[in-house]
């Protein structure tokens, strides 16, 4: 048999994170409720962005390395601003897949 888990209600799991809608990417960080979450599915299952077990995403090591790199650069050399008036709205979407209402439109500004 087929089994489908929802893999986007885990995040939404009000047991597991704090206020699991918002916003908030500096949950990851020292003191927050997603600190050092494991991705990998090898000690409990929070998330599973690779997914899990034998079928794992085979680049999730060379995925998180470069993502980490490429974000840090890209906060590093640039300052990132919403356009004026023409800001984010985090709100979902159907399309295809569920995106967000009004996605970021960013304005790049080279730090000196
Ligand atoms: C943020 C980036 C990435 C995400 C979120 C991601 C996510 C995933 C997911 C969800 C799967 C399916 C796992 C399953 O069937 O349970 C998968 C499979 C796979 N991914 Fe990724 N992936 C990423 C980047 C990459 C990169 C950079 C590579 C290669 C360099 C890669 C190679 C693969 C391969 C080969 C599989 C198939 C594994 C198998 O079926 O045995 N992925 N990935």
């Amino acid at each position: 048999t087929t089994v489908n888990f929802m893999v986007a209600e885990m995040g939404r799991d009000e047991k597991e994170w704090e206020k699991p809608m918002e916003f908030m990417p500096e949950r990851f960080l020292a003191g927050g409720d997603g600190e050092g979450v494991d991705v990998t599915g090898s000690k409990g299952i929070r998330m599973m962005p690779f997914g899990a077990g034998r079928r794992i995403c085979a680049g999730i090591g060379v995925a998180m390395l470069h993502l980490e790199y490429f974000v840090a650069n890209m906060v590093r050399e640039f300052e990132w601003k919403e356009v004026a008036g023409d800001e984010v709205d985090f709100a979902e979407r159907r399309e295809f897949t569920t995106v967000m209402a009004k996605p970021l439109r960013a304005q790049l500004i080279k730090r000196a």
